[in-house]
């Protein structure tokens, strides 16, 4: 700031000129402090060129007193001077903090920091958005791609008056039925996938309709229209009024609302076209009437496979008002006529397209408020209202045709029959989505045309739900029902299964354990028999030893009395042959057989049965039965033709009787000895019963050979068992020899036949010859 001193002298009257000069000198001397220099900004000097030399206006104020105003100049250029150091020392900080703290490195970093967290997220949320969007979309095609809504508005006063009640009864626990009450007081259900009352306002309404139109901000074409006679709200719910404004503005609000929502990651361009179909032709509807006559519209097909109207006014939007306005205005020029139904009947269909531009996606959402579908006849048209009314059905059957035939998946959809079906080409079927809104009067009046109405929206959602679609989702369900059955059942049994097996793994461990302690049992046995054996070997050893040095003399004795009382053997075929011990027939018992030992087809009977069956076999008339063959205990003897007490006698061994070896021969083996007290099945000459039933034993086993006269003398039961025992030939006195290596082998070696030797016969040996050892003599 610059003061003009010589002004100020001049102005200054009264004040030496030395006074002043002395009070400005000091002043001057320092240039920082005289008000008069500009500083450098910065550095605090006087700007060249700025700097005032004094000594040319030297002003002196010595003769005259200071005057106030100086005084204050004076305080001023203090002020100044203050104030430009504290700018300095500001200007400075500023530069600091430029450098320093606000764009240095760590700050740097927290931004990188920050940006990097911010596309992350910015990815999630769009993953996040995209498998929502798919899941949505999941939930409508669930619901179905085509689906009905049914509207009933309210009664009207001209109604009332006209004596009309309400023909449709709802029931609020079921929002999707309503019945409709015929003349004759009977009731029909009709079912929807939503049903609204008279009571129910646009809200309501838009609240259900919601999800289909928001689809279109996904990229899905979308259509929807009302459906129904003239006067039932066609119009009202489409287009709505100011103050219960309809689905058409609805929409529009909220694609705007979502897509700001989304205006960070996603932006959409939304645009409006609106037209009518009136007579087959297309007009649109933003172009104002002129006395010329409107432009033709045409459809297209364009590039992609969509249909395009060329020409047709599509205005870009950005907000509600502007949509309201434009929307008014269309409405404006659209075709109405005054119906005996509707003062101000739509005469056209109505179209209203919204074109969503994504990023990527372009789609169309229709909204649709259709003719009036009532029945020529009804309202009672003529001339052009009769022209319109027929294209108006002809197109509206169109689009009945064209939902039918999505529905149940026909090949050939007839989009082109109509100029209706044509328009909405692209955005019916596929996977666009449809909703129809089916809009009913309650009078009684309507009653015929209502349930035309109804009957029709229930083809379009019965076809729809019936085999192509809803019947491949029933057959599903039902394969899903039978699966969880047989899973149910399945496990169940599985149950079962384990409780059987846990059952038998614990039967199969009592078992084991008794197997265990009868295989020790076994063993215990085997060991004592293997000691009884020896014993016995040892003892037959003695006792043959002792019966050779008598044998001798006491041959000739023996054979002497055989001869004498041996009775002749009896006829052939009243014996029974011997038999292998495995293949022996048991006899007929009346009562069942006690339980015996049985190993591997061996059957060994207790005394007692063995006798009971001797008994039997005794009394038996038919012998020939007895000759059939059946496992038969080998302790049973076949009965003899001789006398019961004869029978009942203890038995030698056939077996042993049978062995003819050569009298030449000098056998070693005590079976030798046995046929000598064996004659014609009995034994002749022993006693009957020894108490001693070993001693006994042992005494026929080692008593000398008889010795055979000739063939003739041998039974021929004898030979036969002997030949089919051993597969010895008929004995030659002093010419047979034994071939069968078996009695080879009994030649050969010194050893006492015995059930013992038998392999596998544990049972047998067990019961046969240690517990019940005295039974060994009915063998
Ligand atoms: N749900 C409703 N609530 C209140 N008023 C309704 C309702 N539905 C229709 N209206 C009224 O009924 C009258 C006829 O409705 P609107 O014109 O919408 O019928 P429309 O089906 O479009 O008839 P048209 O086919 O002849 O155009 C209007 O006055 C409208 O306000």
């Amino acid at each position: 700031m610059l003061l003009n001193l010589d002004a100020m002298n001049d102005q200054s009257v009264g004040v030496p000129p030395e006074d002043s000069t002395r009070f400005l000198s000091g002043c001057d001397s320092n240039p920082a402090l005289n008000p008069e220099t500009e500083l450098n900004e910065g550095t605090g000097k006087p700007v060249d060129g700025d700097i005032v030399s004094n000594t040319d206006r030297e002003i002196s104020f010595d003769q005259e007193p200071t005057l106030p105003i100086l005084q204050k100049i004076m305080d001023l250029s203090n002020n100044i001077q203050n104030l430009k150091k504290e700018h300095i020392f500001l200007s400075s900080q500023v530069k600091d903090m430029k450098a320093d703290s606000i764009l240095g490195p760590e700050v740097l970093d927290t931004l990188k920091h920050l940006n990097n967290q911010y596309e992350l997220l910015k990815n999630k949320y769009l993953q996040e958005y995209s498998e929502r969007k798919r899941l949505y979309n999941e939930v409508i095609e669930l619901k179905g791609n085509i689906r009905v809504f049914c509207r009933c508005r309210p009664i009207n006063q001209v109604e009332v008056t006209n004596g009309c009640t309400s023909v449709v009864e709802f029931d609020p626990s079921q929002e999707n039925e309503l019945h409709i009450i015929s003349s004759d007081s009977s009731k029909k259900q009709f079912k929807f996938d939503h049903v609204f009352g008279p009571q129910d306002g646009q809200e309501a309404v838009f609240a259900q309709t919601k999800p289909i139109v928001t689809s279109v901000l996904d990229g899905y074409n979308v259509c929807i229209f009302a459906y129904g006679q003239t006067g039932t709200g066609k119009t009202f719910t489409m287009e709505g009024t100011p103050e219960n404004r309809g689905v058409n503005y609805r929409t529009l609000e909220e694609l705007f609302r979502i897509s700001g929502e989304r205006s960070n990651f996603m932006t959409y361009e939304i645009y409006v076209s609106m037209l009518e179909v009136y007579n087959e032709k297309i007009r649109d509807l933003f172009v104002e009437n002129s006395n010329q006559p409107p432009k033709r519209l045409e459809i297209k097909q364009a590039a992609d496979g969509t249909q395009e109207v060329p020409g047709l006014v599509e205005a870009r939007v950005y907000g509600t008002e502007e949509v309201w306005e434009l929307l008014k205005s269309g409405s404006r020029v659209r075709s109405v006529g005054s119906t005996n139904a509707n003062e101000l009947s739509s005469r056209s269909h109505c179209l209203l397209r919204v074109a969503v531009k994504g990023q990527k996606t372009k789609s169309h959402l229709w909204l649709v408020d259709l003719a009036g579908s009532e029945r020529v006849g009804k309202i009672e048209v003529e001339g052009e209202r009769l022209k319109e009314s027929q294209f108006i059905n002809k197109s509206l059957s169109a689009l009945g045709d064209v939902i039918s035939a999505l529905a149940s998946k026909t090949s050939h959809i007839p989009y082109r029959n109509s100029k209706l079906t044509h328009l909405l080409q692209s955005s019916l079927g596929g996977d666009c989505k449809t909703l129809m809104f089916v809009q009913i009067s309650p009078s009684t009046a309507d009653l015929g045309e209502t349930l035309c109405s109804l009957n029709f929206a229930s083809r379009v959602r019965g076809v729809e739900s019936a085999p192509a679609r809803k019947q491949a989702d029933v057959t599903e369900l039902l394969k899903y029902k039978q699966m969880a059955e047989k899973l149910k059942h399945d496990e169940k049994d599985t149950k079962k299964l384990q409780d059987n097996l846990q059952s038998l793994q614990l039967r199969l461990a009592a078992r084991e354990h008794i197997c265990k302690n009868l295989q020790e049992k076994v063993r215990d046995l085997e060991n004592q028999l293997v000691e009884e054996r020896k014993i016995r070997l040892k003892q037959e050893t003695r006792a043959f030893a002792s019966v050779s040095i008598q044998s001798s003399s006491q041959r000739q004795e023996t054979e002497k009395t055989r001869t004498e009382r041996k009775p002749p053997l009896g006829p052939s075929k009243l014996r029974l042959p011997l038999r292998r011990i495995n293949n022996a027939m048991s006899l007929p018992s009346p009562a069942p057989p006690k339980k015996s030992a049985t190993t591997k087809g061996f059957s060994v009977a207790s005394t007692e049965d063995k006798e009971n069956n001797i008994r039997t076999m005794m009394a038996a008339p038919n012998k020939n039965a007895l000759l059939q063959p059946r496992r038969i205990s080998v302790a049973v003897r076949p009965p003899l033709p001789s006398t019961t007490a004869e029978v009942l006698k203890p038995k030698r061994r056939v077996s042993i009787a049978t062995l003819q070896p050569e009298p030449s021969l000098q056998m070693t083996t005590p079976l030798r000895a046995s046929s000598s007290h064996f004659q014609n099945g009995s034994a002749i000459g022993r006693p009957s019963f020894v108490r001693d039933q070993r001693k006994a034993r042992y005494s026929r086993l080692f008593s000398p050979l008889p010795k055979l006269k000739n063939a003739s003398e041998t039974s021929p039961t004898i030979m036969r068992s002997s030949s089919k025992f051993m597969g010895s030939p008929p004995l030659q006195p002093g010419s047979w020899k034994p071939k069968h290596p078996t009695v080879v082998a009994l030649q050969r070696k010194s050893l006492v036949w015995s059930p013992l030797k038998l392999k596998g016969m544990k049972a047998y040996r067990k019961s046969l010859l240690l517990p019940s050892r005295p039974s060994a003599d009915m063998q």
